[in-house]
């Protein structure tokens, strides 16, 4: 199921966020999106998601356009998991994670046994079996974070979006959610779509990047030539030391200031 974008313009509250983006995610692969704050990263996200609606151009999800699909239908193609979502307090995890199965519910019904063991089963994958029954409002920042994952795994779409999946987890955590994406795709040939600040990681999953800035594609191609340091210090402003890792992928440093610089 791939996903594609075609000179997409998206205005919000009458100012141009998004203008001329483009890109082509195709069946099982994963893309990164990243850029400074502010660049249009997440409106990207929810204009594929048919959240945010396009001024032009055009988006194909899975060979539909996002805006044309029923609720029910768009939720078992596309799974997303927001930056900040609205978490119901007093809401159990679980029950939270079995939201992401109301799309296959039928109206008026109730959540089948199968629903109830693939919520079981994801928090069992991320770890969060142990806090099943505790209430939202009760989690640390890294832990909501990992359910509003768990929701959207739990929708077992075949397109995925994360919207900064990764911000609020220690570092242990940020490789299992990374690792688990990747398993899901190798395993289920999930299509992956998500933003993401950390450069090196979004380098160290992802197929392609794509680099918005100020609402346009500044660079996009595998991580090895979006990422030098030039292109970090156009778009950014850091300057940073780029090395390749053991398996040539990019690696970033932050070059500090030297003293007589500060
Ligand atoms: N609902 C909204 N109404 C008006 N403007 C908005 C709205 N949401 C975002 N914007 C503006 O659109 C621009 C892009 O925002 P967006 O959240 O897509 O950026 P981003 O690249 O995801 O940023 P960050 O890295 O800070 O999360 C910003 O200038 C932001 O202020």
């Amino acid at each position: 199921m791939s996903v594609s974008v075609r000179d997409l313009d998206v205005d919000l509250e009458g100012r141009p966020v998004l203008r001329g983006v483009s890109l082509e995610v195709p069946a099982g692969a994963w893309t990164a999106i990243i850029g400074p704050n502010g660049a249009g990263k997440s409106t990207l996200l929810r204009a594929v998601l048919g959240l945010a609606r396009p001024r032009g151009g055009t988006v194909n999800v899975a060979g539909a356009d996002p805006w044309s699909l029923k609720p029910r239908r768009r939720a078992r193609l596309v799974a997303y998991a927001p930056q900040n979502p609205n978490l119901p307090p007093g809401m159990t995890v679980f029950d939270y994670t079995l939201l992401g199965r109301s799309p296959y519910i039928p109206h008026l019904g109730r959540e089948s046994a199968r629903d109830r063991a693939v919520a079981g089963q994801v928090l069992e994958r991320l770890d969060l079996t142990g806090l099943a029954a505790r209430p939202l409002d009760r989690l640390s920042g890294g832990e909501r974070q990992r359910v509003v994952l768990a929701r959207a795994l739990a929708q077992q779409a075949p397109v995925l979006l994360l919207d900064e999946p990764t911000t609020a987890l220690d570092i242990g955590h940020q490789q299992q959610v990374m690792d688990l994406v990747e398993r899901l795709r190798l395993d289920d040939g999930l299509t992956v779509l998500t933003t993401i600040h950390d450069l090196t990681l979004a380098g160290q999953y992802a197929d392609a990047l794509v680099l918005l800035s100020d609402g346009r594609v500044a660079a996009s191609g595998p991580p090895g030539e979006v990422l030098t340091g030039e292109t970090v210090g156009a778009h950014f402003g850091a300057r940073v030391h780029v090395a390749r890792g053991p398996d040539g992928r990019p690696v970033l440093s932050l070059e500090r200031s030297s003293g007589e610089d500060r």
